[in-house]
C-alpha cells in the first residue's frame, strides 16, 4: 500500500508552540496533536499545511522548513513536520474544524498537554531540531 503523508505543522508564534485537541475521531478525541491533515494528490505538503491551517485554524500561515524524521500512524499514514508561522495580518486562531481547543505553549510547557501517542516523538524531535529548551518528559 502506498504511503499517504499527514503533514502536522510546528506553527510558532513569539516562541510559543500551537497544540490543538481534537473533537473527533472518539479514539483520538481529547488528545493533542499538531493540526494539519492530508496531503492531497497533486498537493504539496507546503501547499497542504496551508490549506489545512485555513481551514481548521482560519488562519493565514506560511510553511517553514521541513523537520527530518517521519513518525508511524494508522497505515498507510505517516506523519511528517514543518514549522509554519503565522503571516502578517492573519487573525489568530480559532478551533473551527476537528478540535475544541488549542493552547499556545511555550517549549518549558510543551509536556503539559496529552499529545497523542504518535505525536510525542513528533513534536520532541522538534524542539530539539529547533534548538529550544524542553523539560524532560514526553
Ligand atoms: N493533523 C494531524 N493528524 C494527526 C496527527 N497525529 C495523528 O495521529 N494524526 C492522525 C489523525 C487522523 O487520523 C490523521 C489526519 O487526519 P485529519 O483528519 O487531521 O486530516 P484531514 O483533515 O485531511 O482529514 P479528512 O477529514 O479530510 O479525512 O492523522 C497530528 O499531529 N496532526
Amino acid at each position: 500500500m502506498t504511503v499517504r503523508i499527514v503533514v502536522g505543522a510546528a506553527l510558532f508564534d513569539g516562541g510559543r508552540l500551537l497544540a490543538a485537541r481534537r473533537s473527533a475521531p472518539a479514539e483520538l478525541a481529547g488528545r493533542w496533536e499538531l493540526p494539519g491533515g492530508k496531503v492531497e494528490t497533486g498537493e504539496t505538503p507546503e501547499a497542504a499545511l496551508v490549506r489545512e491551517l485555513r481551514e481548521e485554524l482560519g488562519v493565514e500561515a506560511e510553511a517553514g522548513e521541513r523537520i527530518p524524521g517521519e513518525w508511524p500512524l494508522k497505515a498507510p499514514y505517516v506523519l511528517h513536520v514543518w514549522t509554519a508561522r503565522l503571516l502578517p495580518g492573519s487573525t489568530g486562531p480559532a478551533p473551527l474544524q476537528d478540535h475544541d481547543a488549542l493552547r499556545w505553549l511555550p517549549p518549558a510547557d510543551v509536556w503539559e498537554v496529552p499529545w497523542l501517542d504518535q505525536d510525542v516523538p513528533a513534536v520532541r524531535r522538534t524542539l530539539a531540531h529547533l534548538g529550544l529548551e524542553a523539560a524532560p518528559g514526553g
